[in-house]
């Protein structure tokens, strides 16, 4: 399980762990993890060239240690202070090393301290206009947790200086913010995050997430002092102590039954792809309950599937038009947990305080609570998170970095899956997996994290980099269920 803390409960957690050792030391942990991480990046570090953009705080400090480290190796290491007050511990550990420095120009006026090339003085100007090679890496200590979103102009001149480096985020990509994994109005775009201790949800949660790039965890001892986390990402073993197996003695009906009330004559295809995805094996039975005609292909496609009965979970609204509320409430009234998709949607409020999951996109959840798709897009966690509370049910929000969010705030992220993944079809075999998981007696929460997660590890296996259509992630779904149950 990949862990996201928030600032609280990390300073919390810091101040516990800091109170049993030396001053220092857990700087010195960060640091050094952070100076590896990069020689590991670099594939090196004698002869690379370094910039160090370093603010104000802890993060900037943890910057300067990291620098002073890599010049020791032999790295050419240049600070680029954003702040007269650097970490002076720091400072001294860096201009010890061999690693230089260079500061604002606090004899200019403020106003052209902030308009261009960082307000350097001329001299300083005509020295970086002599740097014959580029830097090789970036590292951003500009703000760390204690930063607010977005960036101040002269860390904004400086990233613009340094276009097309490769940047180090230190900790969280300066300019996030920490717990929303929204973005301020500029923000670093990282390519790798070497973050401390725990994950942030700003790791984790896009957009920030995005502009997080790879994350690589540095363990710096803080593990025994956290509490529970609020947002965290299923891996594959996780998946699998969720995965239901039938016991020895099992029956279909022991297994549970999905049904799946989907498809119209309009929309046939939404009926069939709910079908294929309930169909992944990890339910004992699938029934089909809507139109003639489709439930003729649906047989034709899937001969198991049988019509209308006792069911423990429903697949409800992929492709009902205007069916959508009927078909709901003949669901409803059944009593069992259920899926509600695209069309159903729109008549959510029916499911209020059932034990439902629903699966808008974000366009599909903007319409539900009055917003603009955009607004969705830039604050989901939040968004998925209200939703959850509004609704008294598990809110999966679609997306490239899906969230499950729960009604009491918990929220899991789906970090598997691929972009190929965004193809017409692919959420209808979503809603099937996650009705399966329901039947066979998983939470809503579980079945929505763990059927999410499957859904985009088989689209990641069929694809193999390429491109895929719904039907092919749904096929790709019982291979992947054997290959996590036998590692
Ligand atoms: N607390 C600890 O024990 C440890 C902290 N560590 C590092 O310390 C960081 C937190 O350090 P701090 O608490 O000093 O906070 P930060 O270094 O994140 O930044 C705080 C400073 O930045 C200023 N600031 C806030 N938002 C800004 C913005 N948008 N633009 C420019 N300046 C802004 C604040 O006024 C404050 O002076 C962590 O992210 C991590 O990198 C690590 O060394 C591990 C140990
Ligand atoms: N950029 C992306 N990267 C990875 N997965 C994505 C991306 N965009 C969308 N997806 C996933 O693709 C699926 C699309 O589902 P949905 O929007 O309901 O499409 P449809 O209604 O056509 O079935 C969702 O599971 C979503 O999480
Ligand atoms: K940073």
């Amino acid at each position: 399980m990949i862990r996201a803390h928030t600032v609280e409960q990390v300073r919390e957690g810091e101040a516990a762990l800091m109170a049993t050792l030396p001053g220092g030391a857990l700087m010195q942990r960060a640091a050094y993890g952070l100076a590896h991480a990069v020689v590991d990046y670099l594939g090196g570090a004698y002869g690379r060239r370094v910039c160090l953009l370093v603010g104000s705080g802890d993060n900037g400090g943890d910057a300067l240690y990291a620098g002073a480290v890599l010049a020791r190796r032999g790295a050419y290491v240049e600070a680029w202070l954003l702040s007269e007050n650097a970490h002076p511990g720091g400072l001294a550990a860096l201009r010890q090393a061999g690693g230089r420095t260079r500061g604002l120009d606090t004899s200019s006026p403020s106003g052209s301290a902030y308009s261009t090339s960082l307000g350097w003085s001329s001299r300083e100007r005509a020295q970086r206009a002599t740097v014959s090679r580029p830097f090789d890496v970036v590292l951003d200590g500009i703000v760390g947790i204690g930063g607010r979103a977005g960036l101040k102009p002269e860390a904004v001149a400086a990233l613009d200086a340094l276009a097309g480096v490769p940047v180090v985020a230190v900790d969280v990509p300066s300019g996030v913010d920490v717990d929303t994994g929204e973005l301020g109005d500029s923000s670093v775009s990282a390519d790798v995050t070497v973050t401390f201790g725990t994950h942030k949800a700003a790791l984790l949660v896009d957009p920030a997430a995005q502009a997080a790039g790879a994350v690589h965890l540095v363990d710096i001892g803080l593990d025994p002092h956290l509490p529970a986390a609020p947002v965290e990402a299923l891996q594959a073993d996780d998946v699998a102590v969720l995965l239901p197996t039938p016991d020895p003695d099992a029956h279909k009906y022991t297994r549970g039954v999905v049904g799946v009330r989907a498809g119209s004559a309009t929309y046939p295809g939404a009926g069939l792809l709910s079908v294929a995805g309930a169909s992944c094996g990890l339910a004992g039975m699938v029934r089909y309950v809507g139109d003639r005609e489709v439930l003729d292909l649906v047989r034709a496609a899937h001969p198991e599937v049988v019509g209308g009965g006792r069911v423990q979970a429903w697949v409800v609204g992929s492709g009902s038009a205007d069916g959508a509320r009927g078909t709901l409430e003949e669901a409803l009234a059944d009593d069992v947990p259920l899926v509600v998709d695209a069309d159903a949607l729109a008549h959510a409020d029916l499911a209020r305080g059932c034990p439902a999951v629903l699966t808008p996109h974000a366009g599909e959840l903007a319409a539900m609570v009055g917003a603009d798709r955009a607004e969705v897009e830039a604050r989901p966690l939040a968004h998925a998170r209200a939703a959850a509370a509004t609704y008294d049910a598990v809110v999966l929000l679609k997306g490239r970095r899906t969230l499950v969010a729960a009604p009491d705030g918990r929220v899991r992220v789906t970090m598997s899956g691929t972009p190929w993944l965004a193809t017409a079809g692919a959420g209808d075999v979503l809603g099937g997996v996650v009705g399966a998981l329901l039947a066979s007696g998983l939470t809503p929460y579980d079945a929505a994290s763990a059927g999410s997660w499957l859904h985009g590890a088989a689209a990641t296996l069929a694809s193999r980099g390429g491109p895929v259509v719904a039907g092919d992630v749904a096929h790709a779904l019982p291979g992947l269920i054997s290959a996590l149950l036998h590692p």
